[in-house]
């Protein structure tokens, strides 16, 4: 395997394509029309770079084909999930550069709500309940301790801070200010259920999914907006019954979520990450010469922490979908 690493940064110039945001590791752009260069209104083109994060930084260490595994498995889960909810895919016929890590997406109106869910406490759902024996305002049986699996998903949402900045955790009761009790109620539901049933089928595969972050949006047309429109919208006034609440962004994968090896699943102390464990090791190891308490960036990866790392995307990939990971084409 000869890896091509992609992206020194998380969002390149893309011919035909207007950057609109750059996230950690994940860019966002908008198709331009050839004719006119202006922006398509009703699409976007998801790019997942090949970075990676650790203790708030990105690495200046690509993992190649990071960005194609976790696009890959993304867009297998949409469709283990299609019954649950409808999903913002419209194609994986990318622009080259960024095959097989890129998908053309429904351009939604999204919900102001970081949805968040979890089936296992740990981090800063640990934390509160450390604090006041609630997540979330949900109060929790006594006695749980670091990686204690919770009698059900919780729905532990928080605000979407600006880029960069650590989203807040919010209560019920908040989001329904909001975005209204009905649609509060509505991805609250979709969100836990997407969880129960991620680990439904991950545990069948030895993993374990602690907790995981959605996005929900909602086509602007049923809004009775149009496409460019980005006027404020009154959530409370729309009914989840009558409109589609879209699943967006990337669905259960590593980086929206934690996942765990069920066979090294010990409560009472720090779970070891799937994808990320062998990179933290090296990092917290003297041979990195890195003290993360310092607010120096991280170094450079040696190619075995990267090679090991790319593996244990790969794997979590083709243990989950039972497909084989073929770099740089969607599956
Ligand atoms: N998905 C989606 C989506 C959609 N289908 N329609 C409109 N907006 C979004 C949208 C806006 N921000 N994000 C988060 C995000 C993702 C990836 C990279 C980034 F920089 C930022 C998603």
């Amino acid at each position: 395997h000869v890896p091509t690493a992609h992206t020194p940064e998380a969002a390149p110039q893309l011919p035909g394509h207007e950057l609109l945001y750059s996230g950690k590791v994940r860019g966002l752009y908008a198709p331009l029309d050839p004719a006119t260069g202006q922006r398509d209104q009703e699409r976007l083109l998801l790019v997942a770079s090949d970075r990676i994060s650790a203790y708030d930084h990105v690495l200046d260490t690509p993992i190649p084909d990071k960005g194609s595994v976790l696009t890959q498995m993304s867009l297998w889960w949409f469709d283990q999930l299609a019954d649950l909810a409808p999903h913002h895919v419209i194609s994986t016929d990318v622009p080259e550069q960024v095959a097989g890590r890129a998908v053309y997406v429904r351009r939604l109106r999204m919900l102001p709500v970081e949805c968040v869910a979890r089936a296992f406490l740990t981090g800063g759902g640990l934390a509160e309940y450390a604090a006041t024996g609630t997540v979330s305002g949900v109060p929790l049986p006594e006695g749980l301790v670091d990686g204690s699996r919770l009698p059900e998903p919780v729905f532990t949402p928080s605000t979407k801070a600006p880029m960069g900045e650590h989203d807040q955790p919010i209560s019920f009761a908040e989001v329904e200010e909001l975005v209204g009790p009905r649609l509060a109620a509505r991805v609250r539901d979709l969100t836990v259920a997407i969880l129960q049933r991620g680990n439904e089928i991950a545990a069948d595969r030895g993993i374990l999914i602690a907790d995981t972050k959605v996005e929900f949006g909602i086509d602007p047309a049923q809004l009775g907006l149009g496409d460019g429109a980005d006027e404020e919208i009154d959530w409370a006034s729309v009914d989840p019954d009558v409109v589609d609440v879209v699943l967006a962004d990337e669905v259960l994968t590593p980086d929206s979520s934690r996942f765990w090896r069920a066979s090294e699943w010990a409560p009472g102390r720090t779970q070891t990450s799937y994808d990320k464990q062998v990179l933290r090791d090296w990092l917290t190891s003297p041979a990195s010469g890195w003290d993360k308490a310092s607010d120096t960036p991280p170094p450079t990866l040696p190619d075995d922490v990267v090679e090991l790392t790319r593996a244990r995307y790969v794997e979590a990939y083709e243990t989950l979908t039972g497909r084989p990971f073929t770099a740089g084409t969607p599956a």
